[in-house]
């Protein structure tokens, strides 16, 4: 079989992936969700004419010349207004966020003001005509389109949402991936191991891609070797109404390598299995029904690298979000050899010079090697059959952090 090429195989795992349904959250809790349908205006804001600042309001024509002196005649705090009219050489105290009195139209600021005593003050500034006022409907005017649908609740959007009088708000529900570890040699971390065993790692890595783009993770274990416990847990996935099932290892070809068998024997259509592709070759997509299965191969880098470029994109989808990759043009910073006919994500250390961005890869590029991968802050993307580099040839790299 063909190995696909990196941009079809995730066009293919895209195709028709989109939000996957809504439901209504209370405000306090809508924090980085996407918005299913747009945020419309309840109520006008300021609602009224809203005095900006601590003063006194007054008619400008009594201030606009010195010296002015005003007779106080009330007061108004935000949330109580005054009920009077404020008349010639009157003013009435007044507070941020107050609404103007009738009669007023300017603030004074009481840094301007001088108290006489006895209810009389003197204006030491002369001061125009709607100075320190918000006009009713400044921010917004209901029915005004605040938010659009897609939009992401970021801190500003949750603040205006809620001044638009919204206590809930429709979103985009968040996908749920279920995580299958399997293999006979895999222990959970903090446990003691035999002399065959190493630790479950890619479970972890995997969820937090997961999560970053706002999917929720449901983590099922690690499944043995056998293909009735690997089904017995795509089986809890189904049931736990997993969106997508995304199994780690036992995805090449090795008699142990039963992902493939287990996941269609489930109901699987497999899409495509074997990309051109380095790390991350053995990458497997099907699909259950509504849910996507991506079979993710074992090795840790492979796995990881494999999540960044196509789970997240995926789960961004199915969560209403778009996940752009952050490619950018940088120099190598050392010679690279001519590349095969797999796609090759190289790990590498990129750092910033006067003229831009220098990638310079590590030696080694075993896709075992954790310790490379949490050290590499990009990865250098060399097409298929891309001729030997030298150092300071343009390159792509693809940022992880
Ligand atoms: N004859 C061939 N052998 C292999 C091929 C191939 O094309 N022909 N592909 C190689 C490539 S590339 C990769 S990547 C691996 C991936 O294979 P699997 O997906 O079947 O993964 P496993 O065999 O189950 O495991 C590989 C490796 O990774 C370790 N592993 C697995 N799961 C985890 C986990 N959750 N946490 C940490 N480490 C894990 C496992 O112990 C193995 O060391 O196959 C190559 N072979
Ligand atoms: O996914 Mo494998 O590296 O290509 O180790």
């Amino acid at each position: 079989m063909a190995l696909v090429p990196v941009a079809e195989a995730l066009e293919r795992l895209l195709d028709g992936a989109g939000s996957s349904g809504r439901e209504s959250v209370a405000l306090m809790d809508a924090a980085d969700r996407v918005l299913a349908e747009p945020v419309v205006a309840l109520r006008t804001q300021p609602p009224f004419n809203a005095s900006a600042m601590d003063g006194y309001a007054a008619r400008a024509a009594d201030v606009a010349s010195m010296p002015a002196r005003l007779s106080v005649i009330g007061m108004a705090p935000a949330g109580r207004g005054f009920d009077g009219v404020v008349g010639k050489a009157q003013a009435v105290r007044i507070f941020t966020g107050a609404p103007l009195p009738e009669g007023a139209d300017t603030i004074v600021i009481q840094e301007n003001v001088r108290d006489l005593g006895g209810g009389g003050i003197e204006v030491t500034e002369p001061t125009a005509e709607g100075r320190n006022i918000r006009r009713i409907g400044l921010d917004f005017s209901k029915g005004d389109i605040l938010l659009e649908k897609g939009r992401l609740l970021d801190p500003a959007a949750l603040s205006l949402a809620a001044s638009a009088n919204h206590p809930y708000v429709n979103v985009v529900k968040r996908p749920l991936a279920a995580i299958i570890a399997t293999g006979d040699e895999l222990l959970p971390p903090g446990s003691e191991l035999g002399p065959d065993q190493i630790i479950s790692s890619n479970a972890y890595g995997v969820a937090a891609a997961a999560q970053s783009v706002g999917a929720r993770v449901l983590d099922l274990g690690i499944a043995a070797d056998r293909k009735e416990a690997i089904a017995a847990l795509v089986k809890k996935a189904v049931e736990a109404g997993a969106d997508v099932i995304v199994t780690l290892g036992g995805a090449s070809v090795g008699d142990h390598d039963l992902i493939h068998d287990v996941l269609t024997g489930e109901g699987m259509t497999l899409d495509f299995w074997k990309l051109a592709m380095r790390p991350g070759k053995p990458l497997m997509f099907g699909r259950m029904g509504n849910i996507r299965c991506v079979g993710l191969p074992g090795n840790p880098v492979a796995s990881l690298v494999c999540s960044q470029l196509f789970l997240k994109p995926l789960l961004a989808r199915l969560g209403g979000r778009d996940h752009r990759q952050d490619v950018r043009e940088a120099r190598l910073g050392a010679a690279m050899s001519a590349n095969d006919l797999r796609q090759d994500y190289v790990r590498a250390v990129v750092k910033e010079d006067a003229d831009g961005l220098v990638a310079t890869p590590f030696g080694i590029q075993d896709s075992s090697m954790l310790r490379m991968l949490a050290d590499a802050n990009g990865l250098i993307v060399r097409a298929p059959f891309a001729p030997a580099a030298a150092a300071g040839a343009p390159c792509s790299v693809l940022m992880l952090r």
